[in-house]
C-alpha cells in the first residue's frame, strides 16, 4: 500500500557565517528511508522534534517532492499523481484544517461530498457512522471557527474519511486535546483500524496513542529509521523490565536483597519499594518479598514506553 525506497529530502537553508555573511547549508530532513507498509496496517511513526516525520508525511501525501528515492502510495506517485491520490487517501494534520472556517460543520461535509463526488448514499452512511462514533451531533450546526479543538479534530477526522480513503495519514491527531477527546479520537481510530480496510499511519509525541493503536512502531531520528517493529520488540531490544511496587508495613530493612531483582526505588520513608525484575519471575519475586517482609499492597508495573523511547532517542543523539 505504501512503498518508500531510499527516500530523501534535503532542504537548503541559509545560516549565519560571520557578521554579515550567510552561507548555504543542506539539511537532510529525510535521509534514506526505506519502508513498506501493507494494507490494513496501523503504523506509528515517531521521533524527536525535527526527526523528519512531517517531511516524510508531506512526501507521502504529495505536498513535497522528494530529493531522491522512490515513493508510492496506493500504487501512485504522490506529487505527479496528486489529484488521483487525493481520492484514495485521507489526511489529518493537527495544525491545519480542511474545513471551511465560517461554515457549519455540516456544510463542510456537504461541500466535501461534491468535491470528491461521493455517491449520496455512501456519504450518508459514512457520516452516520462518524456522527455516532465521534459524537458530532451537538455541534454539527456550529461554524467551524467556534468549535473547540477537540470538536474540530473530530470534524477533521470525519472530513478525512467521508470519501472512503484506503490510507489515512494523521499528523499529531491528539495534540492539545483533553483526556476525554483524546480517548474519543483513539477509540474511533482503533475501531477504524480494526476493520482492516484502512491503512493508518500516524505521527505523534503522545506515546499512549501508539500503545493504544499501533502494532508496528517506526522510530526515526535525524531522518533515518532507527527502529521498525512492535513495541514488544523495542522493549526487548532495550532490555525493558517489569517491576514490582510494594507498600510495606515497616520500612525496608537496610541491605535487603530480593534475589533476581534490583532495588530501583525506596520512597515514603522506606514504606514503598520498587524492585525491577532481572532474572526472577514476578511470582518468585513476590513470594520472596512476602516471605521476608510485611507487604500491605502490591502491584506489577509493565515497562514504560516513555522510558524506552527516551533511551532510544538519547542513544541516537550522538552524531
Ligand atoms: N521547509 C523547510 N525548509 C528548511 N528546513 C526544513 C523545512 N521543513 C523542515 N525542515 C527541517 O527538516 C528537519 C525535519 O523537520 P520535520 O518537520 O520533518 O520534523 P518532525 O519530525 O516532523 O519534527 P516535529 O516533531 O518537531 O514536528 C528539521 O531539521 C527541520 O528544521
Amino acid at each position: 500500500m505504501i512503498e518508500m525506497r531510499e527516500l530523501r529530502k534535503d532542504f537548503t537553508v541559509r545560516v549565519k557565517a560571520g557578521r554579515l555573511r550567510r552561507a548555504k547549508r543542506t539539511v537532510s530532513a529525510v535521509d534514506g528511508v526505506s519502508l513498506s507498509i501493507g494494507r490494513g496496517e496501523m503504523v506509528g511513526y515517531i521521533g524527536p522534534n525535527g526527526a523528519g516525520k512531517s517531511t516524510t508525511l508531506k512526501m507521502l501525501t504529495g505536498v513535497l517532492t522528494p530529493s531522491s528515492g522512490h515513493v508510492s502510495v496506493c500504487g501512485l506517485t504522490p506529487v505527479p499523481q496528486r489529484t488521483r491520490l487525493a481520492l484514495r487517501i485521507g489526511v489529518v494534520f493537527g495544525q491545519r484544517s480542511q474545513l471551511w472556517w465560517d461554515l457549519p460543520l455540516r456544510e463542510s461535509f456537504r461541500l466535501l461530498r461534491h468535491i470528491y463526488r461521493v455517491p449520496a448514499a455512501e456519504h450518508a452512511a459514512r457520516l452516520r457512522r462518524c456522527r455516532s462514533l465521534l459524537d458530532l451531533d451537538a455541534f454539527l450546526d456550529t461554524p467551524v471557527r467556534q468549535l473547540s479543538l477537540g470538536q474540530r479534530m473530530r470534524g477533521e477526522l470525519t472530513a478525512a474519511l467521508l470519501h472512503g480513503p484506503e490510507v489515512l495519514f494523521l499528523d499529531e491527531p491528539t495534540i492539545g486535546l483533553d483526556v476525554v477527546s483524546k480517548q474519543a479520537v483513539r477509540s474511533f481510530l482503533a475501531e477504524l483500524g480494526g476493520s482492516g480496510d484502512v491503512t493508518l499511519v500516524l505521527t505523534t509525541h503522545d506515546l499512549a496513542d501508539i500503545e493504544r493503536l499501533c502494532e508496528r512502531l517506526v522510530v526515526i531520528d535525524h531522518g533515518r529509521v532507527v527502529h521498525d517493529g512492535s513495541i514488544e520488540a523495542l522493549h526487548e531490544r532495550y532490555g525493558s523490565r517489569r517491576s514490582i511496587v510494594a507498600d510495606l508495613a515497616e520500612p525496608l530493612p537496610d541491605g535487603f536483597e530480593l534475589p533476581g531483582t534490583k532495588l530501583a526505588g525506596v520512597t515514603a520513608n522506606g514504606h514503598r519499594v520498587t524492585f525491577v525484575l532481572e532474572s526472577s519471575t514476578a511470582g518468585a519475586a513476590v513470594a520472596g518479598l512476602v516471605a521476608a517482609v510485611d507487604v500491605r499492597d502490591l502491584s506489577l508495573l509493565e515497562p514504560d514506553i516513555e522510558d524506552v523511547v527516551a533511551r532510544l532517542y538519547s542513544a541516537t543523539d550522538a552524531p
